[in-house]
Protein backbone atom coordinates (compact mmCIF):
# COMPACT_ATOMS: atom_id res chain seq x y z
CA UNK A 1 0.00 0.00 0.00
CA UNK A 2 2.91 2.39 0.68
CA UNK A 3 4.08 1.48 -2.96
CA UNK A 4 0.80 3.00 -4.42
CA UNK A 5 1.58 6.51 -2.05
CA UNK A 6 4.88 6.27 -3.55
CA UNK A 7 3.36 6.29 -6.97
CA UNK A 8 1.15 9.25 -6.31
CA UNK A 9 4.04 11.32 -4.63
CA UNK A 10 6.26 10.63 -8.17
CA UNK A 11 3.31 11.02 -10.39
CA UNK A 12 2.89 14.49 -9.12
CA UNK A 13 7.20 15.02 -9.77
CA UNK A 14 6.75 13.68 -13.47
CA UNK A 15 3.38 15.30 -14.74
CA UNK A 16 3.94 18.88 -13.07
CA UNK A 17 -0.10 18.66 -13.12
CA UNK A 18 -1.59 22.30 -13.71
CA UNK A 19 -3.52 22.87 -10.12
CA UNK A 20 -6.25 26.04 -10.20
CA UNK A 21 -6.00 27.46 -6.56
CA UNK A 22 -9.06 29.68 -5.74
CA UNK A 23 -7.34 30.33 -2.26
CA UNK A 24 -7.71 33.15 0.31
CA UNK A 25 -5.73 36.23 0.60
CA UNK A 26 -3.58 35.12 3.85
CA UNK A 27 -1.93 32.11 2.08
CA UNK A 28 -2.18 32.31 -1.64
CA UNK A 29 1.28 32.85 -1.97
CA UNK A 30 2.11 30.31 0.49
CA UNK A 31 0.39 27.61 -1.52
CA UNK A 32 1.88 28.24 -4.73
CA UNK A 33 5.13 27.90 -2.99
CA UNK A 34 4.13 24.34 -1.03
CA UNK A 35 2.23 23.50 -5.18
CA UNK A 36 5.47 24.06 -6.76
CA UNK A 37 7.64 22.61 -3.92
CA UNK A 38 5.85 19.98 -4.26
CA UNK A 39 6.33 19.19 -7.82
CA UNK A 40 3.45 20.74 -9.26
CA UNK A 41 2.00 24.29 -11.22
CA UNK A 42 -0.01 26.43 -9.54
CA UNK A 43 -2.30 29.37 -10.57
CA UNK A 44 -4.22 31.50 -8.92
CA UNK A 45 -6.52 32.85 -10.87
CA UNK A 46 -9.74 34.32 -9.24
CA UNK A 47 -11.46 36.37 -11.61
CA UNK A 48 -15.17 35.22 -12.34
CA UNK A 49 -14.75 35.79 -16.21
CA UNK A 50 -11.62 33.53 -16.52
CA UNK A 51 -12.60 31.05 -14.15
CA UNK A 52 -14.81 28.63 -16.24
CA UNK A 53 -12.48 28.79 -18.99
CA UNK A 54 -9.16 28.23 -16.53
CA UNK A 55 -10.91 25.17 -14.77
CA UNK A 56 -11.64 23.47 -18.11
CA UNK A 57 -7.69 23.27 -18.98
CA UNK A 58 -6.42 22.34 -15.08
CA UNK A 59 -5.77 18.96 -13.94
CA UNK A 60 -7.51 19.76 -10.28
CA UNK A 61 -9.65 22.75 -8.97
CA UNK A 62 -8.43 23.99 -5.35
CA UNK A 63 -11.36 26.32 -3.60
CA UNK A 64 -10.27 27.41 -0.10
CA UNK A 65 -13.61 29.74 1.39
CA UNK A 66 -10.86 31.34 3.84
CA UNK A 67 -11.39 34.83 2.62
CA UNK A 68 -14.08 35.00 0.46
CA UNK A 69 -16.54 37.79 -0.37
CA UNK A 70 -19.34 38.35 -3.12
CA UNK A 71 -16.55 37.99 -6.71
CA UNK A 72 -14.48 35.57 -5.11
CA UNK A 73 -18.08 33.05 -4.42
CA UNK A 74 -18.65 34.47 -7.84
CA UNK A 75 -15.72 32.63 -9.47
CA UNK A 76 -16.06 29.28 -7.15
CA UNK A 77 -19.05 28.69 -8.90
CA UNK A 78 -18.24 29.17 -12.34
CA UNK A 79 -15.50 26.64 -11.46
CA UNK A 80 -17.48 24.13 -9.76
CA UNK A 81 -19.84 23.98 -12.86
CA UNK A 82 -16.79 23.79 -14.94
CA UNK A 83 -14.96 21.05 -13.40
CA UNK A 84 -18.28 19.08 -13.18
CA UNK A 85 -18.49 19.95 -17.25
CA UNK A 86 -15.24 19.23 -17.56
CA UNK A 87 -14.64 16.25 -15.10
CA UNK A 88 -11.45 17.88 -13.63
CA UNK A 89 -11.33 16.56 -9.88
CA UNK A 90 -12.30 18.85 -6.71
CA UNK A 91 -11.39 19.92 -3.49
CA UNK A 92 -12.82 21.88 -0.77
CA UNK A 93 -11.16 23.20 2.03
CA UNK A 94 -14.30 25.19 3.88
CA UNK A 95 -12.67 27.21 6.31
CA UNK A 96 -14.19 29.08 8.62
CA UNK A 97 -17.30 27.27 8.31
CA UNK A 98 -17.51 26.78 11.97
CA UNK A 99 -17.30 30.13 12.79
CA UNK A 100 -19.67 31.66 9.75
CA UNK A 101 -23.28 29.76 9.43
CA UNK A 102 -23.75 31.47 5.50
CA UNK A 103 -20.07 29.12 4.90
CA UNK A 104 -21.67 25.98 5.96
CA UNK A 105 -24.65 26.69 3.14
CA UNK A 106 -22.45 28.12 0.39
CA UNK A 107 -20.66 24.60 0.50
CA UNK A 108 -23.83 23.03 0.56
CA UNK A 109 -24.54 24.72 -2.49
CA UNK A 110 -21.90 23.55 -4.21
CA UNK A 111 -22.42 20.14 -3.38
CA UNK A 112 -25.85 20.47 -5.21
CA UNK A 113 -24.23 22.04 -8.39
CA UNK A 114 -20.87 20.31 -8.71
CA UNK A 115 -19.35 17.58 -7.92
CA UNK A 116 -16.59 17.46 -4.78
CA UNK A 117 -14.36 14.92 -4.58
CA UNK A 118 -13.36 15.55 -1.12
CA UNK A 119 -13.68 17.67 1.50
CA UNK A 120 -11.17 18.23 4.19
CA UNK A 121 -10.76 20.64 6.83
CA UNK A 122 -10.35 20.38 10.55
CA UNK A 123 -12.26 18.44 13.08
CA UNK A 124 -14.26 21.48 14.24
CA UNK A 125 -15.25 22.36 10.32
CA UNK A 126 -16.08 18.61 9.38
CA UNK A 127 -18.21 18.26 12.28
CA UNK A 128 -20.16 21.47 11.58
CA UNK A 129 -20.96 20.24 8.27
CA UNK A 130 -22.67 17.20 9.97
CA UNK A 131 -24.24 19.44 12.26
CA UNK A 132 -22.80 18.29 15.22
CA UNK A 133 -21.67 20.35 18.47
CA UNK A 134 -17.72 21.40 18.27
CA UNK A 135 -15.82 23.68 19.57
CA UNK A 136 -13.61 26.61 17.55
CA UNK A 137 -11.97 29.59 17.87
CA UNK A 138 -12.91 31.50 14.18
CA UNK A 139 -10.71 29.08 11.48
CA UNK A 140 -8.97 27.18 14.20
CA UNK A 141 -10.39 24.06 15.88
CA UNK A 142 -11.01 23.39 19.72
CA UNK A 143 -12.49 20.08 19.09
CA UNK A 144 -10.74 16.89 21.19
CA UNK A 145 -11.53 14.84 17.84
CA UNK A 146 -11.52 12.09 19.55
CA UNK A 147 -15.42 11.11 17.67
CA UNK A 148 -14.15 12.06 14.14
CA UNK A 149 -13.82 8.65 12.46
CA UNK A 150 -17.60 8.21 12.72
CA UNK A 151 -18.11 11.88 12.17
CA UNK A 152 -15.85 11.37 8.88
CA UNK A 153 -18.12 8.13 8.18
CA UNK A 154 -21.47 9.43 8.53
CA UNK A 155 -20.87 12.61 6.24
CA UNK A 156 -18.83 10.66 3.59
CA UNK A 157 -21.55 8.24 3.35
CA UNK A 158 -24.47 11.06 3.30
CA UNK A 159 -22.77 13.66 0.62
CA UNK A 160 -21.24 10.58 -1.45
CA UNK A 161 -17.83 12.70 -1.00
CA UNK A 162 -14.40 11.76 0.73
CA UNK A 163 -14.04 13.48 4.00
CA UNK A 164 -10.65 14.50 5.67
CA UNK A 165 -10.99 16.02 9.14
CA UNK A 166 -7.65 17.34 10.60
CA UNK A 167 -5.91 17.43 13.63
CA UNK A 168 -3.32 16.41 16.20
CA UNK A 169 -4.11 12.82 14.43
CA UNK A 170 -5.83 13.24 10.75
CA UNK A 171 -8.56 10.94 9.84
CA UNK A 172 -10.09 10.29 6.16
CA UNK A 173 -13.27 8.09 5.13
CA UNK A 174 -14.84 7.51 1.89
CA UNK A 175 -18.19 5.34 1.82
CA UNK A 176 -15.86 2.20 2.68
CA UNK A 177 -12.98 3.04 4.16
CA UNK A 178 -11.79 5.03 7.59
CA UNK A 179 -7.95 5.92 7.71
CA UNK A 180 -6.32 7.08 10.66
CA UNK A 181 -3.06 9.49 10.51
CA UNK A 182 -0.58 9.71 12.94
CA UNK A 183 2.05 11.85 11.72
CA UNK A 184 2.31 15.51 12.13
CA UNK A 185 3.88 18.53 14.45
CA UNK A 186 2.65 20.58 16.58
CA UNK A 187 4.66 23.54 14.94
CA UNK A 188 2.08 23.58 12.59
CA UNK A 189 -0.31 25.46 14.90
CA UNK A 190 2.26 27.78 15.12
CA UNK A 191 2.30 29.11 11.59
CA UNK A 192 -1.16 30.37 9.58
CA UNK A 193 -2.11 27.85 6.34
CA UNK A 194 -0.92 24.65 7.65
CA UNK A 195 -4.79 23.11 6.69
CA UNK A 196 -4.99 25.61 3.39
CA UNK A 197 -1.42 24.03 2.36
CA UNK A 198 -2.66 20.92 3.31
CA UNK A 199 -5.86 21.28 0.62
CA UNK A 200 -3.37 22.50 -1.84
CA UNK A 201 -1.42 19.35 -1.97
CA UNK A 202 -4.15 17.11 -1.68
CA UNK A 203 -5.56 18.63 -5.08
CA UNK A 204 -2.29 17.95 -6.64
CA UNK A 205 -2.14 13.83 -5.54
CA UNK A 206 -5.88 13.96 -6.30
CA UNK A 207 -4.82 15.19 -9.89
CA UNK A 208 -2.98 12.17 -10.78
CA UNK A 209 -4.87 9.41 -8.86
CA UNK A 210 -7.90 8.55 -9.06
CA UNK A 211 -8.60 7.27 -5.69
CA UNK A 212 -9.28 10.18 -3.29
CA UNK A 213 -9.01 8.45 -0.33
CA UNK A 214 -5.29 7.44 -1.80
CA UNK A 215 -4.53 10.79 -3.01
CA UNK A 216 -5.46 12.41 0.68
CA UNK A 217 -3.05 9.74 2.57
CA UNK A 218 -0.57 10.58 0.04
CA UNK A 219 -0.58 14.41 0.68
CA UNK A 220 -1.63 13.88 4.59
CA UNK A 221 2.09 11.59 4.78
CA UNK A 222 3.77 13.96 2.72
CA UNK A 223 2.85 16.97 4.58
CA UNK A 224 3.24 15.66 7.70
CA UNK A 225 6.25 14.26 7.46
CA UNK A 226 7.96 17.42 5.40
CA UNK A 227 6.99 18.84 8.74
CA UNK A 228 8.61 16.37 11.41
CA UNK A 229 11.63 17.06 9.40
CA UNK A 230 11.36 20.44 8.96
CA UNK A 231 10.51 20.05 12.96
CA UNK A 232 13.50 18.40 14.15
CA UNK A 233 15.40 21.23 12.70
CA UNK A 234 13.68 24.43 13.89
CA UNK A 235 11.31 25.10 16.97
CA UNK A 236 11.15 29.07 15.65
CA UNK A 237 7.76 29.67 13.28
CA UNK A 238 9.72 31.23 10.58
CA UNK A 239 11.86 29.07 10.11
CA UNK A 240 10.17 25.90 10.43
CA UNK A 241 7.64 27.59 7.95
CA UNK A 242 10.72 28.01 5.29
CA UNK A 243 12.28 24.78 6.14
CA UNK A 244 8.85 22.59 5.64
CA UNK A 245 8.53 24.11 1.87
CA UNK A 246 12.61 22.91 1.27
CA UNK A 247 11.13 19.21 2.98
CA UNK A 248 7.79 19.08 0.56
CA UNK A 249 10.99 19.46 -2.28
CA UNK A 250 12.93 17.40 -0.60
CA UNK A 251 10.99 14.21 0.09
CA UNK A 252 11.17 11.53 -1.83
CA UNK A 253 9.65 7.48 -1.25
CA UNK A 254 11.95 6.14 1.33
CA UNK A 255 11.59 9.05 3.88
CA UNK A 256 7.86 8.09 3.45
CA UNK A 257 8.54 4.56 4.00
CA UNK A 258 10.61 5.39 7.12
CA UNK A 259 8.09 7.56 8.49
CA UNK A 260 4.76 6.63 7.56
CA UNK A 261 2.54 5.60 10.47
CA UNK A 262 -1.21 5.28 9.18
CA UNK A 263 -3.62 2.57 9.85
CA UNK A 264 -6.99 1.44 8.86
CA UNK A 265 -9.68 2.17 11.50
CA UNK A 266 -12.04 -1.62 11.31
CA UNK A 267 -10.23 -3.16 8.29
CA UNK A 268 -6.97 -4.49 6.69
CA UNK A 269 -5.34 -1.56 5.28
CA UNK A 270 -3.85 -3.65 2.44
CA UNK A 271 -6.82 -4.71 1.11
CA UNK A 272 -7.80 -0.75 0.04
CA UNK A 273 -5.14 -0.43 -2.50
N1 LIG B 1 -1.17 19.09 17.42
C1 LIG B 1 -0.75 18.63 16.23
N2 LIG B 1 0.18 17.65 16.15
C2 LIG B 1 0.59 17.17 14.96
N3 LIG B 1 0.14 17.62 13.75
C3 LIG B 1 -0.79 18.62 13.78
C4 LIG B 1 -1.28 19.17 14.99
N4 LIG B 1 -2.19 20.13 14.68
C5 LIG B 1 -2.26 20.17 13.33
N5 LIG B 1 -1.42 19.26 12.79
C6 LIG B 1 -1.21 19.03 11.35
O1 LIG B 1 -1.26 20.28 10.70
C7 LIG B 1 -1.99 20.21 9.47
C8 LIG B 1 -3.13 21.19 9.52
O2 LIG B 1 -4.07 20.71 10.43
P1 LIG B 1 -5.04 21.71 11.24
O3 LIG B 1 -4.24 22.63 12.06
O4 LIG B 1 -6.07 20.84 11.87
O5 LIG B 1 -5.73 22.51 10.03
P2 LIG B 1 -6.19 24.03 9.99
O6 LIG B 1 -4.90 24.79 9.80
O7 LIG B 1 -7.06 24.08 8.76
O8 LIG B 1 -6.89 24.32 11.25
C9 LIG B 1 -2.43 18.75 9.34
O9 LIG B 1 -1.54 18.08 8.46
C10 LIG B 1 -2.33 18.20 10.74
O10 LIG B 1 -1.98 16.81 10.74
C1 LIG C 1 -6.17 33.23 9.39
C2 LIG C 1 -7.12 33.08 8.24
N1 LIG C 1 -8.20 33.89 8.10
C3 LIG C 1 -8.96 33.65 7.04
S1 LIG C 1 -8.29 32.38 6.13
C4 LIG C 1 -6.98 32.16 7.22
C5 LIG C 1 -5.93 31.11 7.04
C6 LIG C 1 -6.43 29.82 7.62
O1 LIG C 1 -5.51 28.82 7.30
P1 LIG C 1 -5.64 27.35 7.93
O2 LIG C 1 -7.06 26.92 7.75
O3 LIG C 1 -4.70 26.54 7.13
O4 LIG C 1 -5.27 27.50 9.37
MG1 LIG D 1 -8.03 25.32 7.79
Amino acid sequence: MLDSVIKVLNDVRKKTPLIHAITNNVVINDNANALLSFGASPAMVVSPDEAYDFTAISKALYINIGTINDEIRHTIINSTLSAKEHKVPVVVDPVGCAAIKSRVDFVKMLLKIGNIDIIKGNVGEIKVLLGVETKVRGVDSLDDGNDAPDVCYELANSINTTIVATGKFDYISDSRRKIIVKNGTEMFTKITGAGCTLGAIMAATRAVCDDSVLAALTALLAVNIAGELAAEESTLPGTFRTKFYDYLYILNGDLIKERAKFEEIGGKISETF
